[in-house]
């Protein structure tokens, strides 16, 4: 079995959270992609969506489904988005796409996230997967070195521009032993947006897909 069809089988089970007349917070990626594209199969039972990025709009319109603004949604009753790690805790690292701001703002309008991901993102500490910070141009450098003092090793994704016009520091060899409170230091930096630590708002269930089949972690 394929990673990516791992991905897809994670994507199928979070379906079973999708209940009439929901309007849905939808990720980014390439398993919030399977995810888009099973939903457009029972697109009739929602309401509407809102997406984590331009992307995923995009990918959600071309099935024809429809997609609010966060500010006419209100409060979701479910967000199903992937990530890059995560602990058993449901402690995230996400934003390997660079949609961590937008995911991180649906996520945290949203009453239950359902993390979808195949079963080699699960860890057992977080930092192996290279943590992405949005920052504020003006700010790329002042970050970098408040980084380097955490013992992180910053780098610049090159030629990206996220959603929200700003750059990407991916942080290097940190061991991350306690996320609840890297998440908040991280954030407290002057030019930080915010980081890919999802710890303060941690998922709510996580679904693995793997050779064996789909497991899920609440
Ligand atoms: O910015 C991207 C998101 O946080 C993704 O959810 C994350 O990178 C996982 O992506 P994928 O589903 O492609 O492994």
């Amino acid at each position: 079995m394929s990673q990516d069809a791992m991905k897809k089988a994670a994507a199928e089970a979070a379906l079973a959270f999708v209940e009439p007349g929901m309007i849905i917070g939808i990720g980014t990626g390439s398993t919030a992609n399977h995810f888009i594209d099973l939903l457009a199969g029972i697109k009739g039972k929602i309401d509407a969506t809102v997406a984590s990025s331009i992307a995923s709009a995009e990918r959600l319109k071309s099935h024809g489904i429809r997609v609010l603004d966060l500010n006419e949604a209100g409060q979701l009753s479910l967000y199903v988005d992937g990530a890059d790690e995560s602990t058993e805790h449901l402690h995230l690292v996400k934003g390997g796409g660079g949609a961590l701001t937008r995911e991180k703002i649906v996520a945290g309008a949203s009453d239950k996230f359902v993390c979808i991901a195949d079963d080699s993102k699960l860890v057992r500490t977080l930092g192996k997967f290279p943590l992405p910070i949005e920052v504020i141009p003006m700010a790329r450098a002042l970050v970098a070195r408040e980084m380097v003092k955490m013992g992180g090793n910053p780098v610049l994704r090159q030629g990206f521009t996220t959603d929200n016009g700003n750059v990407i520091l991916d942080i290097h060899n940190l061991t991350i032993m306690n996320p609840v409170e890297m998440e908040d230091r991280i954030n407290r930096i002057p030019g930080v947006v915010t980081n890919g630590l999802f710890a303060i708002r941690p998922a709510d269930v996580l679904i693995l897909g793997g050779v064996g089949g789909v497991q899920t972690l609440i």
